[in-house]
């Protein structure tokens, strides 16, 4: 049996392990381009997905329909929590978006009032203990989104949006917030959808990895491998190089028109 997970002080409220996505029918539309067209998607909740696709696939434009931040042109987008409350959803994107004028601990604090003891287990989880007085400025790229992390986690949300979290870090730093992410999240599960262009990333860290193609889900693939066995194992090798292929395959050229 795995040994148990080091707790960090942070609550875990185990009636509300995250929400279940529902998405029918959904579209987005620019101008005259459809950017997203009839797409479908089950998210089970409590479970990791992660979105691949091109440049320009529309990965963002579905994590911000998701979030809330965008309306679609067509379909719905439904959340379902375990509680009768609203389903509490966060966004985490490349850029930390910390605020310079304010401490480490007050950026985590962003929005709330009081909560300093849960700010700053928080902060001991993302290994930052004792670093709430210091200044975003004063970080590294990696740890200050350590610190984007804690402020997401503060407000327990049941549904984690990412948007390329890691992309602006080095290799090594990245590999070493992707194993806190997944700490964190089998610490406490929550649905989490998170969007990259990172193959190996998504499917390290992934239960589902989706790719994004001609406005919707072109490939779904559940990866059934032991965490922790992934890195390096020749199945996960050979899905790689079949997403990276799917995702170098030029889409089909839109039908002439009449
Ligand atoms: N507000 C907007 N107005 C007009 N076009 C938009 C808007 N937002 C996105 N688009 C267009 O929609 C398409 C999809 O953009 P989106 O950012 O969702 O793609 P992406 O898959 O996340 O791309 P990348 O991997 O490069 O970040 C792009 O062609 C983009 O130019």
């Amino acid at each position: 049996m795995a040994s148990p997970l080091p707790s960090f002080g942070v609550p875990v409220n185990s009636a509300r392990p995250g929400a279940r996505l529902l998405l029918e029918g959904v579209g987005r539309r620019f101008g005259d381009r459809w950017v997203l067209e009839s797409l479908d998607l089950e998210v089970e909740a409590g479970s990791f997905v992660s979105v691949l696709g091109p440049s320009g696939a529309g990965k963002s434009t579905l994590l911000r329909i998701i979030a809330g931040l965008e309306q679609p042109s067509t379909g719905t987008v439904g959340l379902q929590g375990p509680a009768s409350e609203p389903v509490t959803a966060r966004v985490m994107f490349q850029e930390d978006r910390l605020l310079p004028w304010r401490s480490v601990e007050d950026n985590v604090l962003l929005g709330v009032r009081g909560r300093r003891d849960e700010a700053r287990s928080l902060l001991e989880a993302v290994g930052l203990a004792g670093r709430g007085g210091a200044w975003p400025a004063e970080l590294s790229g990696g740890q200050r989104q350590r610190v984007a992390l804690a402020r997401a986690l503060l407000h327990h949300p049941e549904l984690l949006l990412l948007d390329e979290p890691f992309g602006s870090l080095d290799a090594i730093t990245r590999i070493a917030m992707q194993r806190l992410l997944e700490r964190l999240w089998l610490e406490q599960p929550r649905t989490v959808v998170l969007v990259t262009h990172d193959v190996e990333e998504a499917l390290v860290l992934s239960d589902r990895v989706l790719v994004l193609a001609g406005g919707s889900i072109g490939r779904d693939v559940r990866i059934d491998l032991p965490r922790g066995e992934r890195r390096g194992h020749p199945r996960l090798v050979s899905w790689k190089e079949e997403l990276l292929q799917s995702l170098l395959e030029p889409v089909s050229p839109a039908p002439a028109g009449p």
